[in-house]
């Protein structure tokens, strides 16, 4: 049997909070074995943007990034976040280092095709975008690898993407290695039959359990896109995909998924 290697997914406001971001990450030394954290900003890009009279521009749950925006959401993620994150982690005794997809082309993307809307500097994660051998050779080297939502596309452009989808991606590439736990951590205990009620979290969601959910639309807004990328990661591979709170990734209460 492989190594366990768990990969935690962090978004939503906690990452701007820095009180709950350093709550998260001593929770997280406490985690043992190889890690690699991942981490959105979506919120704080919104009010930074809103800040710099540029307003905040998602469709299906993606930012049309234009270069002006490309160059903010930069700053902010593969910035200040990513560094925020990196020392905070080293406050707390884990040797992190912050990485975009371009540092050691360890995530090349694809510009996202125009169609029927331009995203703009958005990149998708093709098959073969994720450089294993680097990060097998930095967890190897007991450090813990810490990716922002900036990738590349290997001719010079940087490019803003998903930062679930780099975690979904990242597990499932990482799955011919490792026995792969991917959790992702947000505000809410799991995953809720009522969004307004913390204490209904489902235990247990099956994907026909997940199609019953969507049409009642118990589950909506950024959790839909959330559990796609990790049904996709459980149906290809990654052995365990866990859906909870990032300030109770030690306790019990979480949404596991789980094949039907
Ligand atoms: N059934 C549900 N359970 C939990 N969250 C839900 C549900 N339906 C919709 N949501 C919403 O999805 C959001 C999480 O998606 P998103 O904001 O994209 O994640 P992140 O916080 O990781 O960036 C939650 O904050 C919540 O408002
Ligand atoms: C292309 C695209 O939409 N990129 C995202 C990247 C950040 C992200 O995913 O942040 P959360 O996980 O906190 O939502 C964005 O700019 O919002």
């Amino acid at each position: 049997m492989s190594e366990v290697l768990k990969i935690f997914k962090i978004g939503g406001g906690i990452i701007d909070d820095t009180a709950q971001l350093s709550f998260f990450l001593s929770e997280l030394a406490r985690v043992g074995g190889k890690k690699i954290v991942v981490h959105g900003g979506g919120k704080g890009a919104n009010e930074l943007l809103t800040t710099l009279g540029m307003l905040p521009n998602m469709v299906n749950g993606r930012r049309i990034t234009d270069a002006a925006t490309l160059d903010v959401v930069t700053m902010f993620y593969a910035g200040k976040t990513n560094k925020q994150i990196v020392a905070l982690l080293q406050q707390v005794g884990v040797n992190a280092l912050g990485l975009s997809g371009a540092d050691g082309n360890v995530i090349r993307a694809i510009k996202r095709p125009v169609g029927e809307i331009d995203y703009g500097f958005v990149g998708d994660l093709p098959e073969q975008s994720i450089n294993t051998e680097l990060i097998q050779l930095l967890l190897e080297g007991n450090l813990t690898p810490v990716f922002c939502a900036i990738t590349h596309d290997g001719h010079g452009q940087l490019l803003n993407t998903n930062a679930d989808t780099i975690a979904s991606t990242l597990a499932r590439a990482l799955a011919h290695f490792y026995q792969v736990e991917l959790h992702f951590c947000f505000e809410k205990d799991g995953v809720l039959a009522d969004v307004n009620d913390e204490s209904s979290v489902i235990p247990q969601i099956t994907p026909s359990l997940y199609t019953d959910l969507k049409a009642s639309g118990a589950i909506a807004a950024g959790m839909l896109p959330k559990l796609e990328n990790a049904f996709a990661a459980l149906e290809a591979g990654v052995a365990k995909v866990i859906i909870e709170n990032a300030l109770k990734i030690n306790k019990p209460v979480k949404t596991i998924l789980c094949r039907d």
